[in-house]
């Protein structure tokens, strides 16, 4: 299905659409354009001279609208597969002409409405004309309020200036245009509905790179990159700019459809023996060419040179953009996909590994052969930190006396048969047991653990660890020895769209883990909360508050704040860490999707005014919670007050 979703694998084919003018024979338009090698048409549905005012009241064949052929000139499938209805380019819901406003309302419903009724999937509305588009939008919303599966795309030109021009009288004047505010209002007008999204008109000259990052978190479906924005090489082929290039490898990244707009009845200066633009062998050509073909050829070289996917990334494609409730190992019993999937994580094990060594060495030294480490792994799963540290004890040459800790009896089932398996049984100890509440039989020199969620400590770590530290020796060591969470504000309308859909206030106050992929990173990620172990101050409490600013690239222009992406970073021992905050990400790691904190009303950031947030870590006895709220550009309410949305229970130690 050429328009549907695509999966941004480099195995599945892409699609490329091609915008097309006026043409009462349909068929023949797409023959012409599929043979071509397009995959689907941008066409023009009704015959551009048609005004309802012209009509006659007694002219009885404008009865009969002047649509491009009968819904029968196609099968249903060419008319959802390969053709977006482009609406009526003459429109203007906003025009101070009472009689023009009048025609294009009613015009855009007859379009809207038969390319319903042809099942298409998306159509092409053109952009709002002026800066006020209240009417537009007015209409536009009546019409999705009951409009079928189909997606309207509001044409909107990727431009953005702020330049100091000089004014009549010699004076400095500040012109300021970007495009993005004029989608901003047309959305919030039509309420974010999630059948509104964008075309992006891709100009020749391009905005900053921060400011065009902003429409990565925006729902945009298609690029039309008009012949004019290309350049021409030396042997007279057409090609992009390297920033448009770049630009394109977004659009193909996010799945955007990229269209083809550019004048057909222009021949190309290539004849029918060409050069292949990007390997510069000789093919002949035996028929016609389409015009837009070297333009389709050169969108099409630049998607095969595109970066495979690595194992990684593939295996993370079904994830993107999917929120999940965060894990409760406290509370539910993990099960074994799960834990299949944490030991899949080479790179975690690899530097805990690093960091029990590091441990064992500075604890015993290195002349030392008789002194016995306790290592106690608490929550340890299935095993793979008990492996780290045996491996880790071999590395360096210490000895150790291992227990290993694990409250889900369906986990410990397999400890034992790993510790039988590897005849660890003079080596290993396995306690089946809340830590919280386990009365150890000694004393551990290194306490390990991993019991971090995306946000550092929203899998109650240091409630955990305050619980365990009861039998760490004094100067004991606690692998790792503190946590850090992070934020960052992002644009992240599909993640809204998602939330919003639940149609309740719960799902606007739950904190969600995600792979993030169709977001833009507004401002670098800020340090929230940080737990240290162990912990031994008198007035410690695991409550915590912290009021951030953010301020966005002067350059980026205004944007639009969905909510905000979480990481941690985790100090395991020394200089080893462990984490995904995108900025020191351990390589490779993938236990961890970001956690995603949503707001009820997106804020829209201006530059140079900061974005106030408010993050709380709550203790009850029961259960820990976290409250949030924006106080600037403007205050929202205060988001999951006393938990009653979201929360962690922390569990009955009984
Ligand atoms: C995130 S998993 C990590 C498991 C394993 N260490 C690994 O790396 O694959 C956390 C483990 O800690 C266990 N756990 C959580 N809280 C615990 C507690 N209070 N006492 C004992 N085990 C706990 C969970 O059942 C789970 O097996």
């Amino acid at each position: 299905m050429p328009l549907g979703e695509r999966a941004g694998d480099k195995s599945d084919s892409r699609y490329c659409g091609v915008e097309t003018e006026f043409n009462d024979d349909i068929p023949q338009l797409l023959s012409l354009n599929i043979n071509g090698g397009f995959d689907f048409v941008v066409a023009t549905l009704m015959d551009p001279a048609y005004r309802p005012s012209l009509k006659g009241d007694n002219d009885k064949s404008c009865d009969v609208l002047p649509f491009a052929g009968s819904d029968l000139v196609l099968s249903p499938s060419q008319w959802s597969s390969h053709v977006v209805g482009r609406i009526s380019l003459w429109i203007d819901l906003d025009s101070e002409d009472e009689s023009l406003r009048r025609d294009s309302e009613i015009c855009l419903k007859q379009e809207i409405s038969w390319a319903s009724h042809l099942s298409l999937q998306a159509c092409l509305l053109p952009s709002p004309k002026g800066t006020s588009c209240g009417n537009y939008a007015r209409v536009v919303n009546q019409i999705l309020q009951s409009l079928n599966n189909m997606q309207l795309w509001l044409r909107i030109p990727l431009e953005k200036s702020d330049d100091d021009s000089v004014n009549e009288n010699g004076g400095l004047q500040r012109e300021h245009t970007d495009s993005w505010e004029m989608w901003n209002s047309f959305r919030i007008l039509c309420e974010h509905h999630s059948q509104l999204s964008i075309a992006l008109d891709i100009l020749p000259s391009l905005p900053s790179a921060n400011s065009l990052g902003r429409w990565f978190g925006e729902p945009v479906r298609a690029a039309i990159i008009h012949t004019n924005s290309f350049l021409t090489n030396a042997k007279g082929y057409p090609c992009l700019s390297k920033r448009h290039q770049k630009l394109m490898s977004g659009f193909f990244n996010h799945s955007i459809q990229i269209v083809i707009s550019g004048n057909q009845d222009q021949k190309h200066p290539l004849r029918s023996m060409d050069v292949d633009p990007n390997n510069n062998k000789n093919h002949v050509e035996s028929v016609q060419r389409h015009p837009l073909r070297p333009y389709l050829d050169y969108v099409g070289y630049l998607y095969q040179r595109m970066d495979v996917l690595s194992e990684q990334e593939r295996f993370e494609l079904g994830y993107r953009d999917f929120l999940q409730s965060p894990l409760q190992p406290l509370m539910d019993n993990l099960e074994a996909q799960t834990y299949e999937t944490f030991e899949k994580d080479t790179m975690k094990y690899i530097q805990y590994q690093r960091a029990i060594s590091k441990a064992l060495q500075d604890r015993v030294p290195d002349d030392d052969s008789s002194t016995v480490t306790i290592l106690m792994v608490v929550g340890a799963g299935r095993g793979p930190l008990v492996r780290a540290s045996l491996q880790a004890a071999e590395e360096t040459g210490r000895k150790l006396k291992v227990y290993a800790v694990e409250k889900n009896p369906n986990a410990v089932v397999t400890l034992h048969s790993l510790v039988k398996l590897e005849g660890w049984e003079n080596i290993v100890t396995i306690v089946s047991s809340d830590m919280r509440c386990w009365e150890a039989p000694e004393k551990a020199d290194i306490l390990v653990s991993e019991l971090l969620g995306s946000f550092g400590d929203n899998e109650l770590s240091p409630e955990c660890l305050d619980g365990a530290q009861r039998f760490l020796k004094e100067d004991g060591i606690s692998i790792p020895s503190s946590y850090t969470s992070y934020i960052q504000p992002l644009t992240a309308s599909k993640l809204y769209a998602d939330i919003k859909s639940h149609k309740d206030l719960v799902h606007f106050e739950t904190i969600y883990v995600v792979k993030l992929h169709r977001v833009a990173r507004l401002a670098p990620s800020q340090p929230v909360f940080t737990f240290v172990h162990p912990e031994y101050s008198t007035n410690n409490s695991n409550q915590r508050y912290k009021k951030l600013q953010f301020e966005l690239p002067s350059d980026t222009g205004s944007a639009l704040v969905h909510g905000f992406a979480g990481y941690f970073d985790a100090t395991l021992y020394k200089d080893v860490h462990l984490g995904m905050e995108p900025l020191t990400a351990t390589p490779n790691m993938f236990s961890w999707f970001p956690a995603f904190i949503p707001l009820r009303t997106p804020l829209c950031v201006r530059p140079g005014i900061p974005l106030e947030f408010h993050l709380w870590r709550c203790c009850g006895s029961t259960k820990v919670w976290y409250e949030w709220c924006a106080t600037s550009p403007t205050a929202s309410p205060v988001h999951n007050t006393n938990g009653r949305s979201y929360w962690l229970r922390k569990g009955d130690l009984g």
